[in-house]
């Protein structure tokens, strides 16, 4: 027991060690590549394929209903709702797959996440544009743990005011990108479409909902 308990230490150290800061002005941005082994990776990306209950979103512009690029799925704890695309929404209980996950990120980032946001990229015409994670249930400085499996994808981030300021940086299978601080008051993020040919690409943020 204690051995093993060593062994977890040891590992999340040497993670943190690993980790690159990508931003560190005005908020704070830290990716860990190969989070999850490439073995790990392949096996979760194929759980949470075929288990998740994806749906197709819509938004209403110009009183029409437009289907959302990508498909999503929110899990967490009972009772913590939501409101997305000016939608309340009620998550689904967590599955094994994702407790497992959120396990894994919790013993790096020692905090407990009550919630997931998942995204399904099908292909290089899904995407997601300019925003931040600053709805009011996340509270101030929302701590934002997101892991990747799947096909490599860009992921930008811009500065709200000081708009020169870009960060380009790639999201690749089995990494952990963490945000925190001020990051979502004063950067923006987004994952742009490509025309080149990729994998389908998983991405799931945890989040604290207050
Ligand atoms: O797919 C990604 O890496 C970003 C997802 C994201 O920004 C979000 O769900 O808020
Ligand atoms: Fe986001």
């Amino acid at each position: 027991m204690y051995e093993q308990m060593e062994l977890w230490r040891d590992r999340a150290e040497n993670v943190e060690r690993n980790g690159k800061v990508i931003l560190s002005t005005n908020g704070e941005v830290i990716l860990y590549e190969n989070f999850f082994t490439a073995k790990e990776s392949d096996r979760l990306f194929n759980n949470l394929h075929s288990h998740i209950q994806w749906q197709q979103d819509t938004i209403q512009m110009f009183g029409k209903s437009i289907p959302l690029p990508r498909l999503t799925a929110w899990y967490g704890d009972e009772g913590k709702s939501y409101t997305y695309s000016g939608i309340k929404q009620y998550p689904k209980p967590w599955i094994p797959e994702l407790s497992l996950i959120k396990n894994r990120i919790e013993q790096v980032v020692k905090v407990k996440f009550n919630s997931v946001l998942l995204n399904l990229y099908r292909n290089g015409k899904d995407g997601m544009d300019w925003h931040s994670d600053d709805e009011p249930e996340l509270g101030k400085n929302p701590i934002i743990g997101s892991v990747s499996f799947g096909g490599t994808r860009r992921f930008l981030l811009k500065h709200k005011k000081m708009k020169v300021q870009k960060i380009e940086t790639k999201l690749s299978h089995g990494s952990l990108l963490l945000m925190c601080g001020e990051t979502q008051h004063h950067w923006q993020h987004r994952v742009p479409k490509t025309a080149k040919t990729v994998e389908p690409r998983i991405n799931l943020t945890f989040r604290i909902i207050h």
